[in-house]
């Protein structure tokens, strides 16, 4: 029975429009769903040059990929995109980015939604010349920063082969994150930003008055980042998503649903297609850490020890609203279970363990051994709906922190140890090389994908 705290389907998402305001430095974003209307407000406090083509095709991109906020709250069959017209590799592009980068919020909706036969209302660009973009020369990219062990190593790798880097962070106008902040001094770089205003409707709905739930954020601060790199002459925006990001969180029906779609490999290889399609081929948007996996990314890190009191992967960290944001890792979520895992087998426990400021270290928590068993792919659960590796870097890393002696009487590992199957899941060294395939340019490689 639908009540008056069920949401339910709307009709028809429009976008409405963008608009590009040089003199602030600002481009809003105008979408309606059945009549209510939002607008989403971006600003470049660096500002640039907001006269070249490629801008407005970046600006056109920032427009299409943040209007699945708005879409989600009433998730209608029809997504109308008004006079923006679509090239047919857009159009692909873009549905997928609805119902993969969707997929976790459908599923996990009661009652679930089912968002394949979206319809995508565009009219159709041919388009015969890119609006060719020619960065500054020299290697100059900027490197969005979460403040955690992926984005922090990819800056270290990174760092000493490229003449000018910056990091670039995105926040709600005047806020910060003292997670980003703090690790993102130690890097020693400059910092970009931008600015990002949600509808304030989103975040202020009655419980009930929309539908809620995960939506493909890396993609958007995705296409924000391409356009403040633009605005920059930087040649490169370098994201820090790693192998295991592509593995699909569930399998239903035959399609995998993923609730890290946008840090996948398929996001990446579509959103280069279109932006080489649209800007020319002498700007480049790729992972650095695609080919690696969370126990390479992991060992890395663990070589940076100046970071090790500020870094922070805990997303309670994160929320929009200040009054609701942790300035500690919560120790108990399963990221903090996660990262915790995947650390220790190259972290002495006792640093590991000072990582938790507040409440004991996961591994040190026997509340937390179903998360971890979960994380190892012991218990009929799914793997949990959060940024984690696969069970194979879950089983190996627990395989190689056992063998450690200050790990020697962690009732947590030894209980996981006795329950994970005898065969099966790759050791430590086959997971310590460079796995799948990537996209990194040659003059970013690190030495290891050149031999
Ligand atoms: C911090 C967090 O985990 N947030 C998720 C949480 O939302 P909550 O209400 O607790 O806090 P807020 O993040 O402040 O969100 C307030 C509302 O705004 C909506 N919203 C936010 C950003 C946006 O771009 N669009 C939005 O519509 C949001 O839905 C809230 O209603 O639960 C929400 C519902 O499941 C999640 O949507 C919130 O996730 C954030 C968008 C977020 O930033 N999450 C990242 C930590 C995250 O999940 N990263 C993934 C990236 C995967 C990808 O494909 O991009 C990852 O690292 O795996
Ligand atoms: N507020 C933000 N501004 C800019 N980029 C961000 C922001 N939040 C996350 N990112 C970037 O989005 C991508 C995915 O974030 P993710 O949380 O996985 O990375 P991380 O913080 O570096 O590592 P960890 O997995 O340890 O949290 C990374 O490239 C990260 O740098």
């Amino acid at each position: 029975m639908t009540t008056a705290s069920t949401p339910t389907r709307g009709d028809v998402f429009r976008y409405e429009g963008y608009s590009i305001d040089p003199a602030r430095n600002q481009l809003t974003c105008t979408y309606s769903l059945d009549g209510a209307s939002y607008a989403e407000v971006v600003t470049f406090p660096g500002g640039g040059d907001w006269t070249q083509p490629a801008a407005d095709e970046a600006a056109r991109w920032v427009y299409l990929l943040a209007g699945v906020s708005y879409y989600k709250t009433a998730a209608p069959p029809v997504v109308d995109l008004g006079d923006t017209a679509l090239t047919d590799a857009e159009r692909g592009f873009l549905y997928e980015f609805y119902v993969d980068g969707l997929g976790e919020f459908a599923y996990r909706n009661t009652p679930r939604l089912d968002l394949s036969d979206l319809k995508i209302v565009a009219p159709a660009l041919h388009r015969t010349t890119s609006s060719t973009y020619t960065p500054k020369p020299g290697r100059r990219p900027l490197i969005p920063f979460g403040g955690g062990v992926d984005s922090t190593v990819t800056v270290e790798l990174i760092k000493p082969d490229t003449d000018d880097a910056a990091l670039f962070v995105v926040t709600r106008p005047g806020d910060r994150f003292e997670a980003i902040e703090e690790p993102a001094k130690v890097s020693g770089l400059p910092v970009v930003r931008a600015e990002r205003l949600i509808d304030d409707k989103l975040l202020t709905a009655r419980p009930g008055q929309f539908f809620n739930g995960h939506v493909p954020v890396t993609g958007i601060i995705s296409a924000i980042t391409v356009l403040a790199a633009l605005l920059g002459g930087h040649d490169a925006v370098v994201m820090s998503n790693e192998w295991s990001a592509s593995v699909g969180t569930i399998e239903v029906d035959g399609r995998s649903i993923n609730h890290q779609y946008s840090k996948g490999e398929s996001f990446e290889s579509g959103f280069r297609a279109v932006l080489a399609d649209a800007i020319g081929p002498d700007f480049d948007y790729f992972s650095l850490l695609r080919p690696y996996t969370e126990l390479w990314i992991a060992d890395r890190f663990a070589r940076l020890p100046e970071y090790f009191s500020t870094f922070r992967s805990c997303n309670r960290s994160f929320h929009i609203d200040p009054a609701k944001r942790l300035d500690h890792w919560c120790g108990h979520c399963d990221k903090c279970c996660f990262i915790d895992l995947i650390l220790s087998p190259f972290l002495a426990a006792d640093t590991l363990r000072a990582v938790f400021t507040v409440g004991p270290e996961p591994l040190d928590n026997a509340e937390l051994l179903p998360k971890f068993l979960t994380l190892l792919g012991l218990t009929p659960d799914t793997k949990p709906w959060e940024c984690v590796g696969d069970i194979n870097e879950c089983r190996a890393a627990t395989r190689a922190a056992a063998t450690r002696p200050d790990r020697a009487d962690s009732p947590i590992l030894t209980e996981l140890l006795r329950r994970l199957p005898d065969e099966g899941p790759l050791d430590v060294d086959h997971l310590m090389r460079p796995v799948g395939r990537h996209h990194i340019p040659e003059r970013y490689a690190p030495a290891d994908l050149l031999v």
